[in-house]
């Protein structure tokens, strides 16, 4: 069998880099069969014909979405000339054909991402405990969340965290790394349902008073206390992030 892999940072949220993905097909031509498809973290075609098969996965950084593909091939003929053909005539075109492929891809997720109304949180951690804020009002009322809120348009996402903490809580807060991001099921500013996502990063506080200016309650929670919290359904696959993340703070 034989392989190529390829990583590719799109500049976008998840949700947008695996659709932006989905709607351009494939690299070639001929259309290749799912077989696992799992929004917004991983796709699988294959080509029964061909013996070929193209996977991708997405995953979240600071810095967007990774996309990371695999090629498989294996032409079934024998011999040097099978040798030939999938380590020289098929290599050679899957690099041309994924090369061209994925630069188109990444402008236009890019350009997708910036109709998309991104939210942002902190997990602002002292000592052992992480900030976490309940709803007042809304459809989430009564909901434990990340402090945070939308990026507006052309801001960039740490100063629209470091605004909605001073609007919210009246402090600094200096962001520090990023934790992890969720897709946001529900219809955020107008958007089409599911294409928001919420992406959280730890920020430690860099001065003023917590105050719960828009929040029902502000409480410090340790890593076993998080669980128990009711929180809004999308935020909880962001869990073991963010005990990971007390876990090394507390340690550091
Ligand atoms: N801030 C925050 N929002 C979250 C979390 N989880 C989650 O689903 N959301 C959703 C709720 C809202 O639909 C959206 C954020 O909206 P928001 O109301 O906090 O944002 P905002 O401060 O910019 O709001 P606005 O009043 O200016 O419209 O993201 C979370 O942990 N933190």
């Amino acid at each position: 069998m034989s392989q190529l892999r390829f990583t590719t940072l799109v500049e976008a949220p998840l949700t947008v880099a695996f659709d932006v993905a989905r709607t351009l097909g494939r690299p070639w031509p001929e259309p290749l069969e799912e077989v696992v498809s799992e929004r917004p973290v991983r796709d699988v075609y294959a080509s029964r014909r061909r013996n070929l098969t193209h996977s991708r996965h997405f995953s979240a950084t600071g810095a967007g979405t990774l996309v990371d593909e695999q090629v498989d091939w294996e032409t079934g003929l024998p011999g040097v000339l099978g040798a030939f053909v999938d380590q020289v005539v098929l290599r050679r075109r899957i690099t041309r054909a994924m090369q061209a492929h994925l630069d188109l891809y990444a402008a236009a997720a890019a350009r997708r991402a910036l109709e998309v109304v991104q939210v942002v949180g902190a997990a602002v951690v002292e000592g052992s405990r992480v900030l976490v804020a309940q709803r007042s009002g809304g459809p989430y009322d009564g909901c434990w969340e990340f402090p945070g809120g939308k990026v507006e348009p052309g801001e960039s996402e740490l100063a629209a965290l470091v605004r909605e903490l001073g609007e919210e809580l009246g402090v600094v807060v200096v962001p520090q790394a990023f934790v992890g991001e969720v897709l946001l099921d529900g219809v955020v500013a107008g958007g089409e349902p599911g294409t928001s996502t919420l992406r959280v990063w730890w920020a430690r506080l860099g001065g003023g008073e917590l105050i719960a200016r828009e929040h029902a309650e502000l409480r410090w929670a340790a890593a076993d206390e998080l669980d128990a919290l009711d929180w809004i359904p999308a935020d909880r696959p962001l869990l073991p992030a963010v005990k990971d993340l007390l876990e090394v703070v507390s340690r550091a």
